[in-house]
């Protein structure tokens, strides 16, 4: 039959008695199985613990999730708690059951106590499968632990004498980038940028061999864009895609993940391409890398350990010095930077050049130790650390919770359970943490068996750069035209709120020399 034929072929077949019949089943079949498919979880309900009300059809709860309302899920979370009056109970992330625990004592039943049983991770469809070797978003196989005890290996504290001679100049660098450029304290200045160089310096060095400032300024912003850009997917419930299997059918353009991805892979041939060419010329550099052989890694997941390190450094621990800066330069912060600077003092019987020596070599001031405990717990930077999969069946008490499911820790909540903290686990305190040995003093690096592998060095670095920010000056908040003041609220002093880890509100302020004839001295030495 010719085509010119074939369409009132088509329109009497369709408009015949057996036509509408077969087109009557067909709606039918589609709005039962589209019924079907909007309820439909990849878990039963769990009998015992309560369901959070008024999940939409297909999304489950995810309207109030990934910033759509204005808040992080941390806070909803806790809204929740409030909603159903228990610290534990069930959601619907599109199709994906989630268990989510907002207490202390809740988080160390399950992430502590049962912490072999909380190894995986849930998978997230249309992201992580576009990513390679990925130590963060992965459920814990060989190559998993593998790569993560390479990176342990490398994040180590028997490593970190090898990473002095990159941390100390760097940071003598910010010192005198803050005194310049702030013109002793004339000029308001974002520390923010020069924090996070120092960070992902020491971040490319570990894993590259390579430094910031040895690869041109372009090349490094657009590097870390492509990071940012990734970061800001994983364990999001921005994207209802993730989490709904029916919007995966429709086909999609070149999907972000796969044009950020493209990008990094791309910085990664060139800082290789660089690495190989300093070992050709006999140079011997000691990273990530080049311990290859030592680790019996492979190529895909040395270079898997690599990004991921690098994907989740150099943020998290800017953020960690900038938000401690942001309450020490407030008013409430100013007396505190007094007592600091005269705790350090005292801990070296006064003996300034030598605090400023041993800064990253030991936590000799139980004050700033604390100080920097209280600012991880009080800022959740990962308000909902990175959510869990079972690999066993749990019974606790009478639920059930069964093999596969995915648990998430509102660690924003856990950080201020009044029932652990007391009752001021809403204020900042300074000193909450001294005389508190606790290896779990607050979850702001998650718990259990896949806590961030890099607590140690992250704290070494907050304490270190913020000694040595206090010693060098007195920071001043600043008020002005066009000038941004720090927020310094506990859940609001970050406004980015659909992605898994938090990043504080950029703000201004002045850093002026409390001895200018020492700093010039100091910053001699680069
Ligand atoms: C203040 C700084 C940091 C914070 C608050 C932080 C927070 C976190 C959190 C909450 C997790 C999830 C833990 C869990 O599931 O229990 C995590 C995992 C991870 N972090 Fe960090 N992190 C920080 C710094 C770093 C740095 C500097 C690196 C790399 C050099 C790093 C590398 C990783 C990696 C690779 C994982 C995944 C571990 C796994 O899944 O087995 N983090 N981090």
């Amino acid at each position: 039959m010719s085509s010119p034929d074939m369409v009132p072929e088509l329109q009497r077949v369709l408009l015949s008695k057996e036509g509408l019949g077969v087109f009557a089943v067909s709606v039918v079949g589609l709005v039962i199985f589209l019924a079907v498919e909007a309820y439909k979880t990849n878990f039963q309900k769990i009998a015992g613990i309560p369901e959070v009300p008024n999940a939409s059809p297909f999304i489950g709860h995810m309207g109030s999730l990934g910033g759509r309302l204005d808040k992080n899920d941390g806070t909803i979370y806790s809204e929740w708690a409030t909603e159903t009056g228990s610290d534990i109970y069930q959601i619907r992330v599109g199709n994906q059951r989630s268990v989510v625990v907002n207490s202390w004592a809740l988080m160390k039943e399950f992430w502590i106590n049962r912490s072999n049983t909380l190894i995986d991770r849930p998978h997230q469809p249309g992201f992580l499968d576009k990513l390679g070797v990925d130590l963060t978003g992965m459920p814990m196989t060989d190559q998993i632990r593998r790569c993560r005890q390479a990176a342990m290996k490398a994040l180590g504290k028997p490593m970190w004498p090898k990473y002095y001679h990159l941390v100390e100049p760097s940071s003598v660098g910010l010192v005198k980038s803050l005194y310049t450029k702030g013109q002793n304290g004339e000029k308001p200045i974002d520390v923010y940028y020069y924090l996070r160089q120092v960070v992902f310096d020491l971040a490319l060095s570990l894993t590259y061999g390579s430094r910031y400032g040895a690869v041109d300024d372009e090349f490094m912003k657009n590097f870390i864009k492509s990071i940012n850009a990734i970061s800001a997917v994983r364990s999001s419930t921005a994207n209802f895609r993730h989490y709904v299997p029916l919007l995966r059918l429709i086909p999609e353009r070149m999907n972000e993940t796969v044009k950020a991805e493209r990008t990094r892979a791309a910085h990664v041939e060139v800082l290789m391409k660089s690495l190989n060419e300093r070992i050709a010329a006999g140079e011997d550099i000691d990273c990530i890398v080049t311990s290859l052989d030592d680790d019996k890694l492979s190529e895909e997941e040395i270079h898997g350990t690599c990004i991921s390190l690098l994907q989740a450094a150099p943020d998290t621990v800017a953020s960690g010095v900038y938000q401690t800066i942001a309450w020490l330069c407030t008013p409430s912060g100013q007396p505190t930077q007094a007592k600091v600077v005269k705790a350090i003092l005292e801990a070296y019987g006064g003996d300034r050049d030598l605090a400023w020596r041993m800064a990253f070599r030991e936590e000799k001031v139980p004050l700033l130790v604390s100080l920097y405990k209280e600012t991880l717990r009080y800022y959740t930077f990962a308000p909902f650390a990175t959510p869990r999969r079972t690999v066993k069946d749990i019974q606790y008490k009478d639920m059930f919770f069964p093999k596969g499911i995915t648990m998430i820790m509102n660690a924003q909540q856990v950080n201020h359970d009044p029932e652990f903290f007391g009752a001021d686990a809403m204020e900042f305190k300074p000193a909450r943490f001294v005389g508190n040995d606790s290896p779990l003093p607050h979850v702001a690096f998650g718990s259990g068996s896949r806590i961030c592998p890099a607590v140690a060095i992250s704290n070494r670095l907050i304490y270190a750069l913020v000694m040595r920010l206090l010693l060098a000056f007195e920071i001043k908040e600043i008020d002005g035209p066009g000038v941004r003041r720090p927020n310094i609220d506990p859940i609001h002093f970050s406004d980015v709120y659909n992605q898994l880890v938090a990043h504080p509100r950029f703000f201004d302020s002045c850093f002026v020399a409390r001895d200018p004839a020492w700093l010039e001295i100091i910053t001699s030495e680069v």
